[in-house]
């Protein structure tokens, strides 16, 4: 596969907050990543644009975080046959409940891989898409694995620490 790039993209620049959890572990893994702001709703040609041209342009994968009517994600992934991982951007009206359900409830045909809300969504979709690269990428994967097992040596050294 020579498409090794991931877009970080949002609908707005209010959801970098939440995004940059995304990008801040992609960057720990040396992905090359390029972030945009480009909302369907409110830049609907440039969304269309960025989607149809993302897997010429060398992208593997795109993030897509929004918030409230999140439509994003599923109209990237409507206009592209990358895989879209989707983030529920936390809501202040409905506290993300709208951003997932407007996220997770494709079409059969269309998927979204949807992620949790707020940053822990973003941090699980910067994770499902370096397994992504993983797959044809064996530095990549041994970066993984490296840091599933340190994640497992500090989880098992804080249950020590509580018998202490
Ligand atoms: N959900 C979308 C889309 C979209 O889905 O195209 N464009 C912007 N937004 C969301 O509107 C919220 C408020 O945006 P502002 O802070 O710019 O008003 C953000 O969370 C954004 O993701």
């Amino acid at each position: 596969m020579s498409n090794t790039k991931v877009a970080v993209v949002m609908g707005s620049v209010s959801d970098w907050e939440t995004m940059q959890d995304s990008a801040k572990i992609l960057a720990d893994f040396a992905i090359e990543t390029e972030k945009h702001v480009i909302s369907a709703h409110r830049m609907p040609d440039q969304l269309s644009q960025f989607a149809k041209e993302a897997r010429e342009k060398g992208f593997a994968v795109i993030i897509a975080g929004a918030g409230g009517a999140a439509h994003l994600p599923g109209m990237l992934a409507a206009n592209t046959i990358l895989p879209v991982i989707g983030v529920p951007v936390r809501s202040h009206a409905l506290n993300g409940l709208d951003s997932l359900l407007s996220i997770v409830q494709m079409p059969a045909g269309v998927p979204v891989a949807t992620t949790a809300i707020g940053s822990a969504g973003a941090k699980n979709a910067a994770y499902l898409a370096i397994s992504i690269l993983a797959l044809q990428d064996n530095v990549i994967a041994e970066k993984l694995i490296n840091f599933r097992m340190q994640q497992t040596q500090a989880s098992s050294q804080s249950e020590l620490q509580l018998h202490d």
